[in-house]
């Protein structure tokens, strides 16, 4: 457990009492000027905002740094699943479970069924990094019409994967018939700042036509998701029996005391930033926002909505869900089998102390508002 973090306490986000009914209305759109962000605040308060808000504007362009711990710590837990699961799979079990272009089962189902190809995705989910991605996949393969990619991968961010070409992503997909919507997930591709002009480039199949693609974004409150991160650091190098710096040595800069907005987990949650960049690429109708906290407590009208913007007949239903007590969060059930997201999700975060977590939600009210502005709707963010 991070420090300063009751063992076993719940997920922050989970205190109100889940629910399935699909009534909830979405939050429509409202915006403020940026000035808002130092209302309410006291003078000295308003002295600190602008001072972080100052370095901020000066600071905030920052490429990913190429240290390698750096980059380890900060490996997502799916791709570090899916490494895990790489080393540890023998063929023979990669055979068994089906996985791999190689498996046997699948290249037999490939070759009896003529319908039956590797097509390039349709709809990507570009991130947020910890905003419920793997959720958000999982439950939208409860509808029959959706194959997804099991593992993340990094084909617009990474270099060595996009020089591969177009006929190596489309070789790791799943098979698919004609009238399903392939699916892929990868979280650093919202904050990765080439992956819009690549993305922007790319043509999804879809009958004949070009053009389709359709974006799906998870977005999370900010400052959870800055904890969610840290946590996922801080397990990282827990199992490399490395010890992790408390948050707050990360949050704040050594010599100034000032925010940091260069710390990837607070840059990431600047969505904003990122959102402008997309939103230069490709048109707003083209990408739907899905509410990750709504998402953990109400699926069923997240996930709604999120048929309702692919075009998909709505095929999920209440009974696609159970909510597991002890998790904390609703795992998903369909005709052949019950499953939970694995134990990397969920776990508590840490406490940080409450001037700390005051300064860090008036750093983001600006950036959020201008986010709001961006989308043309608002999220229940503290
Ligand atoms: N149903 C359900 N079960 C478990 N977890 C759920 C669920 N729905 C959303 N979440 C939230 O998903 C958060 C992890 O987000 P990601 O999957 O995007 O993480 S990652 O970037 O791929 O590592 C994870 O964040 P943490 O709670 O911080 O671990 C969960 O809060």
């Amino acid at each position: 457990c991070p420090p300063d973090c009751p063992g076993g306490s719940a997920p922050t986000l989970s205190a109100q009492p889940p629910s399935l009914s699909s009534t909830s209305s979405s939050t429509t759109s409202s915006s403020s000027p940026a000035a808002e962000a130092a209302a309410g605040s006291t003078g000295e308060q308003q002295h600190q905002l602008l001072d972080d808000l100052q370095y901020f504007q000066h600071h905030h362009h920052h490429d990913d740094d190429d240290d390698r711990y750096q980059q380890r710590d900060e490996t997502s837990a799916d791709t570090k699943m899916t490494r895990q699961q790489e080393q540890q799979d023998s063929a023979a079990t990669k055979q068994r479970r089906g996985h791999g272009k190689g498996s046997r089962r699948r290249r037999k189902r490939l070759q009896d069924d003529p319908s039956l190809s590797r097509r390039l995705p349709q709809t990507i989910i570009i991130g947020v990094r910890k905003g419920g991605t793997r959720a958000l996949l999982e439950m939208l393969s409860l509808n029959p019409a959706v194959v997804t990619a099991e593992t993340e991968l990094h084909f617009f961010n990474r270099d060595e994967n996009f020089a591969r070409g177009l006929e190596w992503y489309r070789q790791q997909m799943p098979p698919s018939r004609p009238d399903q919507v392939t699916v892929e997930k990868t979280p650093a591709y919202f904050t990765a700042p080439q992956v819009a002009a690549r993305m922007a480039g790319y043509h999804a199949p879809s009958g004949g036509n070009v053009s389709a693609l359709r974006l799906l974004l998870i977005l999370r409150d900010p400052v959870e998701r800055i904890l969610s991160d840290y946590t996922q650091v801080f397990y990282n190098r827990a199992e490399r029996g490395r010890e992790c710096p408390p948050l707050r040595d990360f949050l704040l800069s050594r010599s100034t005391g000032r925010l940091r907005p260069d710390y990837k987990a607070v840059n990431r949650s600047l969505y904003a930033d990122h959102m402008e960049n997309w939103l230069r690429h490709f048109p707003r109708e083209r990408l739907h926002v899905v509410d990750g906290d709504r998402l953990i407590r109400e699926p069923l009208a997240e996930l709604g909505r999120v048929e309702r913007f692919l075009g998909l007949e709505p095929r999920i239903s209440a009974g696609n869900f159970y909510f597991n007590a002890t998790r904390g969060f609703f795992c998903l059930r369909d005709a052949r089998r019950r499953r939970c997201l694995d134990d990397s999700k969920g776990r508590p975060h840490p406490r940080v102390d409450g001037a700390l977590l005051e300064r860090l939600r008036r750093f983001f009210r600006e950036p959020n508002r201008r986010l709001f502005r961006l989308l043309g709707r608002t999220f229940d963010w503290p």
